[in-house]
């Protein structure tokens, strides 16, 4: 039986409706226009006043990109994708479409120009409708694996996007592990983030499929108005230590590349190393609190480091008690990761909760750990060999998953996702 389309104005055939909405393909549901033709507004974001909209937006064009020195949102959905495809040019395609959509989702505004049509399935998901944007993130990057040969692509891997080696103690699993492209969304509210991905994976089908995903989460802005430093499933403000975003010399100097780093594809751009650390949360809740303040060389209450007295402290690895012992013990995290002060990273870590582990009750339950640096080996690589041979937190957890990607450059109004790689 044919469909009629009041807006095409043509009798649509089954065949017709599965070739616009995509299926197996990638012209999900673009109609004529693409995903760009024609953005609606999410509902009832057309009735907020402009201003209280724009609050809650953070902008998707920049000379870099959002969701790196963005103050973290409340959530985290984060997806690592393989292609499926052997040609470029669907790559470059996907990364267009992309871009478009991204454009909305980050905007409040609905994907694509089908959205109201009663005779095909609508090009919008539909569950953010209503919904303000959030302050929804959307961060692209390529893993090592998207220079191999499948794109003629391997003479531009940068150098610097190393794989990363074993570390002592390392059980990863594939499962959590790699892929050929990430997107790291980020919202004030999980349903704005979880749709951002839907919709993402949707418009790769034939592209590109999900490889895995983590949601992630910190204590909401409502429960502390205050914005104090986010604590971790065990108890601690997880931050403290990390650069000043608003210094942008210093942000130059950690996170960016620029030219003389490595390819110009990669100016503005930076490297993302991502962990998936389970914590043995139902050890450390039986250990004492002076046991987990001198693995971590911080006060759990205040946050400062052991012997001082505001969290913002710095911490004094050389001050001994009146025996001569450091006060910061130096197999604690904080003294490990410190190291001489020199060799910095910027952390933007989500605890997660992925259910229980049923053949021994535990939950499964961590850190997403996250950071960006300019580069990996220098900077990443070089901070966890030394955590993962001498740190205390050892004892309570395990790396269980890792990924690392070049984060694009920002993307120019106009431009599109990863131009400065492929054009
Ligand atoms: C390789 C890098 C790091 C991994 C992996 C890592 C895992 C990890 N960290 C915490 C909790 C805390 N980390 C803290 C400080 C801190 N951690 C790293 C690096 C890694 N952490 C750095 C560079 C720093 C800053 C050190 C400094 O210069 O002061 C702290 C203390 C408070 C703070 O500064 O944020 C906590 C708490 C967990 C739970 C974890 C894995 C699950
Ligand atoms: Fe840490």
């Amino acid at each position: 039986m044919k469909k009629s389309d009041p807006l095409l104005g043509k009798k649509l055939s089954r065949r017709d409706m599965l070739r616009l909405t995509g299926v197996g393909g990638l012209g999900l549901l673009l109609g004529g226009g693409g995903i760009g033709g024609i953005m609606a507004t999410r509902g009832a974001a057309a009735q907020v006043p402009a201003a209280e909209v724009k609050e809650d937006t953070i902008p998707f064009y920049g000379s870099h990109q959002a969701g790196i020195l963005t103050p973290s949102q409340n959530f985290l959905y984060f997806a690592s994708f393989d292609l499926t495809t052997t040609k470029l040019a669907d790559v470059k395609k996907l990364l267009e479409l992309w871009t478009t959509a991204a454009a909305a989702l980050t905007s409040g505004s609905l994907i694509g120009n089908i959205n109201d049509n009663p005779h095909l399935p609508p090009s919008d998901t539909g569950e953010a409708a209503g919904l303000t944007p959030a302050r929804c993130t959307l961060t692209f990057g390529v893993g090592p694996s998207f220079f191999d040969g499948r794109f003629g692509l391997a003479s531009k891997r940068p150098a610097k996007l190393a794989d990363l080696p074993a570390f002592k103690g390392d059980d990863l699993e594939p499962k959590w592990s790699g892929g050929d492209l990430c997107v790291q969304a980020c919202a004030d509210d999980l349903q704005v983030a979880f749709h951002a991905i839907r919709n993402l994976a949707r418009i790769a089908r034939g592209t590109a499929v999900l490889r895995w995903t983590q949601e992630g989460f910190q204590r909401t802005g409502g429960a502390d108005p205050m914005g104090t430093t986010p604590r971790n499933l065990l108890g601690f403000k997880d931050g403290t230590g990390n650069p000043d975003v608003t210094n942008a010399a210093e942000m130059q100097k950690i996170v960016w590349n620029s030219s003389g780093d490595g390819p110009a594809w990669m100016n503005g751009g930076t490297y993302m190393a991502v962990r998936r650390v389970r914590l043995r949360i139902e050890i450390w809740d039986r250990s004492t609190l002076n046991d987990q303040e001198s693995t971590f060389g911080r006060y759990r209450h205040s946050g400062a480091p052991i012997g001082a007295k505001d969290e913002f402290d710095d911490l004094n690895l050389k001050a001994t008690d009146h025996s001569g012992k450091p006060i910061v013990p130096p197999d604690s995290h904080s003294a490990l990761a410190h190291g001489d002060g020199t060799v910095k990273m910027l952390r933007r870590s989500y605890s997660y909760s992925s259910g229980m582990d049923l053949t021994t009750g535990q939950l499964d339950a961590g850190l997403l750990f996250i950071s960006f640096q300019r580069d990996l080996v220098k900077q990443f690589v070089s901070i966890q060999e030394r955590l993962s041979k001498n740190d205390r937190l050892n004892e309570y957890m395990v790396h269980t998953g890792s990924a690392v990607f070049a984060c694009f450059p920002g993307i120019r109004e106009g431009g599109t996702i990863g131009e400065s790689l492929l054009g």
